[in-house]
């Protein structure tokens, strides 16, 4: 028997930007639970709050109210046990590294030098770059580089990768082949990895569970599994008629979305983690 344990635990997070016009509540009382070994993605309307939620989870924005936890513990700067891949690959690896030293970064003064060395080896080896580790970032495509950036967040062992939009910059037969990858290395290391795209058939493609977010003031619409049998396959898993419902699903909940006030009775919006059943179906 397969024990579930909830892994990253948001409850009731709750943020508000302080403007010139006043005050601007961008998350209202977001709960959701994710847990260990499971692939989940958040999908919702633009400006809804997305990257306002991810800063929370990475410790660099402290929320207005409610709780973010992290096996356990409380996240309240940046988490050890956390890596992120971003969109923007260019900006989040450092041109004058090269791939291998780029890799090994956040390792530095965490972890000994021949543990290192082998980690970078076979974080560039699970990624295919085994023979970019001497290579500038600059001299290789995006795709590439963006690979060197989830062999970067391997190396790191994380308990959590959070990954925000990262395949939202590439063309789409690499935005495939990345979709691929990073489902075999979740394979390969049992990842637990956290999802933010404004792709749906993406979100259904890649994971176990997709979490629809309203428009902001946010909080969770719905938590829908997505029971497309295992391994996925880009012809075969979109030709399912379980991706086709799933997607048209959660297309919809995305395309009704409205702020988290004008959904109404009965209508039940958690305000807490304590959800059980998905809403607003
Ligand atoms: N520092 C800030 N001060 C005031 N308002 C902000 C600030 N950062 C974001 N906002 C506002 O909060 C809302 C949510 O922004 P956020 O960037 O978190 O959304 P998003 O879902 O990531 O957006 P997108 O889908 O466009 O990437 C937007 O209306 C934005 O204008």
């Amino acid at each position: 028997m397969t024990m579930t344990e909830a892994l990253l635990v948001v409850d009731g997070l709750r943020h508000v930007y302080q403007t010139e016009e006043g005050e601007h509540v961008v998350l209202d009382g977001l709960s959701l639970t994710v847990n260990r070994g499971e692939f989940v993605s958040i999908v919702g309307p633009s400006g809804c709050g997305k990257t306002t939620l991810l800063r929370a989870l990475s410790g660099l924005l402290k929320p207005t109210s409610g709780t973010v936890s992290l096996a356990g513990e409380a996240i309240n700067g940046v988490p050890k046990g956390l890596a992120m891949v971003f969109q923007d690959y260019r900006g989040s690896l450092f041109p004058w590294r090269k791939v291998g030293a780029n890799v090994e970064f956040p390792l530095l003064g965490r972890v000994g030098a021949e543990e290192r060395r082998n980690r970078v080896r076979e974080s560039l080896e699970a990624v295919g770059l085994e023979n970019f580790a001497g290579r500038y970032p600059w001299q290789l495509s995006g795709g590439m580089q963006q690979r060197v950036a989830i062999a970067r967040a391997i190396a790191m062992r994380p308990q959590l990768m959070l990954m925000d939009e990262p395949f939202a910059s590439v063309d789409a037969q690499t935005r495939s082949d990345l979709e691929d990858l990073v489902l075999r290395v979740r394979e390969l290391y049992d990842m637990t990895i956290l999802f933010v795209t404004h792709d749906v058939d993406e979100s259904v493609y890649l994971s176990d569970r997709v979490l629809s977010l309203s428009k902001s003031p946010t909080v969770l619409t719905a938590d829908t599994a997505v029971p497309l049998p295992v391994p996925r396959d880009q012809i075969r898993s979109r030709e399912n008629p379980v991706f086709v419902s799933t997607r048209s699903e959660i297309a919809q909940l995305i395309r009704r979305a409205k702020p988290a006030g004008l959904y109404g009775p009965g209508e039940a919006i958690p305000t807490t983690s304590n959800f059980a059943v998905p809403v607003l179906r």
